[in-house]
């Protein structure tokens, strides 16, 4: 009997695996809310929850609610920091920002008093990007919106819009963030203006995707900066090393510890409820242990960190079930 059992669960496809799993996960909503700080995104379903997985090798997995486009929120403080390294250099953009986890809230302010002379502890919180958000090429905030753009265009193959609803609420709101931004000015660790600095910040922010275009930008960090489809190398391998260990240890704000130990691949998200992650070649998933996979989710409903409730429990699940883990 026992022995029927398991021959047939090896039957199911993991297209049918994966839907299991989602559905379990969805479960997990009722225990988080949408964010309320940004009166934008509290409009969002806290019931949804859809992911979608795309490997190396061509293999693609979708389940959910899939149709949803949610703005990026932290999850753009990768690709800001990327982008950054991309046109300054590794050198350059760490002197301006470190890359020390906190173990504090993403938008917490007590530590730049504390840490001598004043640089951000690392990119994946609200002070590093803000200094970030300012050390991107271009004139204007909106030469360097654009040039961002841009780039996210060659990973994605459109150029995605702002979402100015979220904008001008975050706009409106956003006095924590000012506070940070003038910290950081008075210790010189933000170029240009405090409110040119917001502006591409929040603008990045409010960048709109969908999990086809997450999970695409995902598989692009797993695969090392080179776009596996068009062969074009993006970034390179070392600042997607760079960018997927800062994922891995302050990705997930005030929980990253914990995800590391439990769930343990590089992942980013965003209050919005968007968690992109990076997953190295595994052999479990599809028995080709050269593919690597790029993760797009959105789940809206947040816990007390910032991170999606049924998101973190869907890549739990995800992560033992198909042994996904780095270490
Ligand atoms: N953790 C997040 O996603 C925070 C981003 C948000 N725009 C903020 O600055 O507060």
């Amino acid at each position: 009997m026992n022995n029927i059992q398991n021959e047939s669960i090896e039957f199911i496809s993991i297209q049918e695996q994966l839907d299991q799993f989602v559905l379990d996960a969805k479960k997990n909503t009722t225990s988080g809310a949408t964010a309320s700080y940004i009166p934008a995104l509290k409009k969002a379903n806290p019931e949804h929850l859809g992911i979608c997985l795309i490997s190396s090798q061509g293999t693609f997995l979708k389940s959910g609610d899939t149709d949803h486009c949610f703005t990026l929120q932290s999850i753009s403080k990768v690709f800001s920091f990327i982008f950054a390294c991309h046109t300054r250099g590794i050198d350059e953009v760490l002197q301006y920002v470190d890359v020390e986890p906190t173990g504090d809230a993403f938008n917490s302010i007590f530590r730049l008093e504390l840490s001598h002379p004043g640089r951000p502890f690392n990119p994946m919180i609200n002070a590093g990007a803000i200094t970030v958000a300012s050390l991107l090429p271009g004139h204007s905030p909106l030469d360097k919106v654009e040039a961002l753009l841009s780039f996210f265009e060659k990973m994605i193959g459109r150029k995605p819009s702002i979402n100015m609803d979220v904008f001008h609420s975050e706009w409106q709101t956003a006095n924590r963030n000012r506070a940070l931004a003038y910290w950081l000015k008075e210790t010189g660790f933000l170029l240009g203006g405090v409110e040119d600095a917001m502006e591409v910040y929040l603008k990045l922010c409010s960048i709109e995707v969908n999990i086809v275009e997450l999970a695409q930008m995902g598989l692009i960090l797993a695969h090392d900066g080179l776009h596996p489809y068009t062969n074009e190398q993006i970034f390179s391998m070392e600042i997607a090393s760079l960018a997927k260990t800062l994922m891995l240890t302050c990705g997930m704000y005030d929980y990253s510890g914990r995800f590391a130990a439990f769930v343990g691949i590089p992942a980013k998200s965003g209050v919005s409820g968007g968690i992109m992650a990076a997953i190295p070649p595994s052999a479990r998933v599809t028995n080709n242990r050269f593919a690597c996979w790029g993760v797009g989710l959105y789940g809206p409903a947040i816990d007390k960190h910032g991170n999606s409730t049924a998101g973190v429990a869907l890549l739990k699940r995800l992560s033992q079930e198909w042994d996904l883990r780095l270490i």
